[in-house]
């Protein structure tokens, strides 16, 4: 049986591309680049409450950091140090090493170095903390959406929790859909170009891990503002196009969560620039609303024009 110390050697101690001092002591030794402010987040992934316990370990993996690079992403900031914590019921060699290999494969893909962690024995967790850097004063954070500003979402929320919808038995998809679906659902793709890009474009920005209506209240709250949502500039289609039926659909891309799109604002001014942003990445980033001076209100726009109010309520672990 290997020991703990096997396990972390064997599977998490990997070269280190910018890091003074990485796994093995007693803390890991970063130096921030000058000029440079750390964005810090973590996140932690629950067996049977973010997954099901016999998910594909690759997959696990690399799920595991997309989820905080995403929160990076969404500062603006560019994603560098991660540490794990993770408790393994039991050390399943296999298990690891697939685990670890999803893992630095996102690692690799996002620039990441793992500089740390702690590995136990207990019920299958892992937490990741990542550390990013972003110039002093040009974070984007959840608070400076201004009443006026242009609401948009990147890519394709709704995906995820379509796949979801359709493992536990409540969606029956066409056979291409439900794979674009547990694909986005168990290998997200953090949006790390765009919220670079979006630095010194976007007034307020999150990335929507708990479904759009309620991570958009997040930003209504911190902004001090409301907002209008166009119900007909959501990107529907892709959705239907899984056979899934249009309630299921709305429900999964209004409050589906798991999506790790970026939501943000911009002044109406920076809509070319985001919509050149858009092309340049090849990524859809669609035009969904606009904040408004009635702070808290969350109004929906229907394709005929009638208005109705919408609680900004998503995933809640206790709700
Ligand atoms: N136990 C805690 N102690 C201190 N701060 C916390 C704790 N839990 C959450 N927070 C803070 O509360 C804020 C909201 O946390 P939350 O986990 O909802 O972030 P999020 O980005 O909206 O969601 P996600 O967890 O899906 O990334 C963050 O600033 C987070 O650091
Ligand atoms: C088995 C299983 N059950 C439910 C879900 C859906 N889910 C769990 S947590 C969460 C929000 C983000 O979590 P957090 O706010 O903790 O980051 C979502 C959408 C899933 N993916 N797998
Ligand atoms: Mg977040």
């Amino acid at each position: 049986m290997p020991s703990e110390f096997d396990l972390i050697r064997r599977h998490f101690d990997r070269a280190a591309a910018h890091c003074d001092l990485a796994v093995g002591d007693d803390a890991a030794l970063m130096r921030p680049r000058p000029g440079m402010q750390l964005a810090v987040s973590t996140d932690m992934l629950v067996a049977g409450t973010h997954f099901f316990a016999d998910a594909d370990p690759a997959l696990l993996g690399w799920k595991t950091l997309a989820v905080n690079v995403s929160d990076i992403a969404a500062m603006g900031a560019e994603p560098r140090w991660a540490l794990l914590a993770i408790a393994l019921p039991a050390a399943d060699e296999g298990w690891i090493a697939a685990f670890a290999g999803g893992l630095f494969d996102c690692a690799r893909a996002h620039g990441v170095d793992l500089v740390g962690g702690d590995t136990t024995c207990g019920p299958l967790n892992m937490t990741v903390t990542l550390i990013g850097e972003v110039p002093t004063g040009e974070a984007v954070t959840r608070g400076g959406g201004r009443a006026g500003d242009e609401l948009w979402v990147s890519g394709q929320p709704g995906l995820a929790a379509l796949g979801l919808a359709a493992l536990r038995g409540d969606a029956a998809l066409a056979a291409d859909g439900l794979q674009r679906c547990l694909d986005a659902l168990h290998k997200p793709r953090p949006r790390t170009a765009l919220g670079l890009a979006l630095r010194g474009v976007a007034s307020a920005m999150l990335d929507v891990s708990d479904g759009l209506l309620g991570d958009l209240g997040h930003i209504l709250e911190r902004s001090g503002t409301g907002a209008v949502v166009d119900t007909a500039a959501l990107p529907f289609a892709a959705l239907l196009a899984t056979g899934a039926d249009a309630a299921l659909a709305r429900r999964c891309l209004l409050s589906g969560g798991d999506d790790y799109e970026l939501l943000f604002a911009a002044p109406p001014a920076r809509r070319e620039a985001v919509q050149a942003i858009g092309a340049r990445l090849g990524l859809p980033l669609h035009r969904i609303g606009t904040l408004t001076d009635q702070s808290g209100a969350l109004l929906l726009r229907e394709a005929d024009g009638t208005l109705q109010a919408s609680p900004a309520t998503g995933y809640d672990h206790f709700g």
